[in-house]
């Protein structure tokens, strides 16, 4: 059955086996995701791996062509897009940017650029903002109407180091005060928000799931990043043992092919250093070590930054 039709748990949206197909090629199939109020989930997953697309998936933006999307009747959705389509030519405003494609009323904007913190930014120019300000103002946009979940697509792109802690921060208060659900896509393969209680991992469909690993117990995290970042971001450790092939398959260790994962697939939590990831429908064979959290959050993640300007 493919389709969105109500919902009828405690969850703000569910999707079973969902995906999508375009000109005869899976983006993404065989999603099983959900997320309920207070809840954060975070998607990782290679460049072209089907985040975004799931992410539109479970808001509407794109209708699933296999299994079904469920969401709360009259659910309220905050979404950050990772890309804007904007003129960026035409001088805007902070508070013009709010007021784009909502109504909304002026003690609106200005909650919600005061629950973001850049209550003062809400005259200047858009194009004038730093890329931590940037992405607050996109918060504040995606929060002013009160929504029961907020989408947020690499909320942290453009923002350095301390910044990325800072926002992460930032959006666990905003989840804690409003209880409302969080999907967020992470720009990073391996470091999640620690607030994060489901992180997903997909390549074409779902990988694995599970919780992130505390790094707060690594003793070089906290020399290079302090307690600040430990308490923010977490390692997410986990591997995968089989290939993905371009049109969605799967090619198994034994050679066999398949249209999906086996249930109990190669996701072994292994504790060896074998780092390969390619783009999708290269090997993936990932290994990561809870020591090696340093090394991946002072180089770039995999070029999955997208400047929103
Ligand atoms: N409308 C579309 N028509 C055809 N292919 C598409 C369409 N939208 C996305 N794709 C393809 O679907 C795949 C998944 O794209 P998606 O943007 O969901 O990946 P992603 O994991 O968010 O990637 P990234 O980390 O690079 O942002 C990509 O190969 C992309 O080129």
């Amino acid at each position: 059955m493919t389709g969105s039709t109500p919902i009828s748990s405690s969850h703000l949206v569910r999707l079973e086996g969902a995906g999508i197909q375009r000109n005869g090629r899976w983006l993404v199939r065989g999603v099983d995701l959900s997320v309920a109020p207070g809840e954060i989930v975070t998607l990782i997953g290679p460049n072209g791996s089907g985040k975004s697309t799931t992410a539109k998936m479970a808001i509407g933006v794109l209708s699933a062509n296999e299994g079904t999307v469920k969401r709360k009747p009259g659910l309220k959705v905050g979404y950050v897009p990772q890309k804007l389509s904007v003129d960026w030519t035409m001088p805007l405003t902070v508070r013009r940017l709010l007021s784009l494609t909502q109504r909304l009323k002026a003690s609106e904007i200005e909650a919600a650029l005061d629950a973001v913190g850049i209550a003062h930014l809400a005259g200047a120019e858009v194009q004038h903002l730093s890329g931590g300000e940037f992405q607050r103002a996109l918060l504040a946009r995606a929060i002013a109407r009160q929504p029961d979940i907020l989408v947020l697509d690499e909320p942290v792109q453009g923002v350095d180091f301390s910044g990325e802690i800072a926002l992460y921060e930032l959006i666990t208060s905003i989840r804690d005060k409003s209880q409302c659900g969080i999907l967020l896509i992470s720009h990073d393969l391996h470091v999640v928000m620690a607030a994060t209680d489901t992180v997903i991992c997909l390549n074409g469909h779902v990988c694995c799931r599970g919780t992130p690993a505390a790094v707060s117990r690594s003793p070089e995290y906290m020399r290079l990043f302090g307690g600040k970042a430990a308490g923010t971001l977490a390692v997410y450790s986990h591997d995968h043992d089989h290939t993905h092939l371009p049109d969605g398959r799967v090619l198994h260790a034994d050679g066999s092919v398949t249209d999906h994962c086996h249930p109990d697939d190669g996701h072994h939590h292994a504790h060896d250093h074998d780092n390969d990831h390619g783009a999708h429908a290269s090997h993936h064979g990932h290994r990561h070590e809870h020591e090696h959290a340093p090394s991946s959050l002072k180089t770039s993640p995999e070029g999955t930054h997208h400047h929103v300007r």
